[in-house]
């Protein structure tokens, strides 16, 4: 069964705020925005993902993502992030009652398709998460059909997500792995191959999707 994801986004010039110096600071919005826009290319294309839906605290913002074919609401409320991430799972579950959620991380720009579908392989349906790189963050987190979500993204989400009963997934997908915070992860994804736009932004190699 195919799953559908829900990526949430603030505003990009309130986004990234760790990142803030990596570029100019007009251009900083459209590194946030080419971050995830690098990051969907990536999920729209990936076998097992069926639907894309970005719940924006701006939709207006982030509105040149709809080329990808995700689509794109706006948060209800100023509840957060994992409040964020409740509101996309009633409107994907009000479609598919029964079907597969997960949240994804819109700060993926090196993201291959190929990692996330061995991602959705590995969990075969059953609540389960990919924590970052350094361990501690979750870049994906995946409900059991039919079962909610929970989300529990913010500091220490990976502890959290396991104390929860999620299953931390062990396959290497460093693409997955790869979120983008800080400088020192900005140089990480610039070594592993970003996509196209975030590539064009700062001017690095562009990866083969
Ligand atoms: N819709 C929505 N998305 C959010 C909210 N808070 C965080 N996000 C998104 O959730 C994802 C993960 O958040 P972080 O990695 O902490 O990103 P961030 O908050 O932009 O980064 P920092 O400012 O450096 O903490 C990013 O894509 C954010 O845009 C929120 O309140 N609403
Ligand atoms: C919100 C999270 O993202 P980050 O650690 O990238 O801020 C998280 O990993 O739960």
């Amino acid at each position: 069964m195919d799953v559908d994801l829900i990526v949430p986004m603030k505003r990009p010039t309130q986004g990234k705020s760790r990142l803030r110096g990596a570029v100019v600071p007009e251009r900083h919005p459209e590194l946030v925005l080419a971050l995830a826009y690098d990051t969907l290319a990536a999920a729209t294309s990936a076998d097992g993902v069926r639907r894309v839906l970005v719940v924006a605290a701006d939709p207006a913002s982030v509105a040149d993502l709809v080329e990808l074919g995700v689509e794109i609401v706006a948060e209800p409320s100023r509840g957060g992030l994992n409040a964020a991430l409740l509101y996309g799972e009633e409107l994907l579950r009000r479609d598919t009652p029964s079907g597969l959620v997960g949240a994804l991380q819109a700060d993926l720009p090196a993201l291959r398709t190929e990692d996330l579908t061995a991602a959705l392989a590995e969990a075969a349906g059953g609540r389960a998460f990919v924590a970052d790189r350094q361990g501690t963050g979750t870049t994906l987190l995946l409900a059991a059909a039919g079962l909610p979500l929970a989300p529990r993204f913010g500091e220490g989400s990976a502890r959290a997500h396991t104390a929860s009963g999620a299953t931390p997934l062990t396959i290497a997908a460093e693409s997955l792995r790869a979120d983008v915070d800080t400088a020192d992860d900005l140089a990480h994804v610039r070594a592993l191959g970003v996509g196209k736009r975030t590539s064009t932004l700062l001017g690095t190699p562009c990866v083969a999707m």
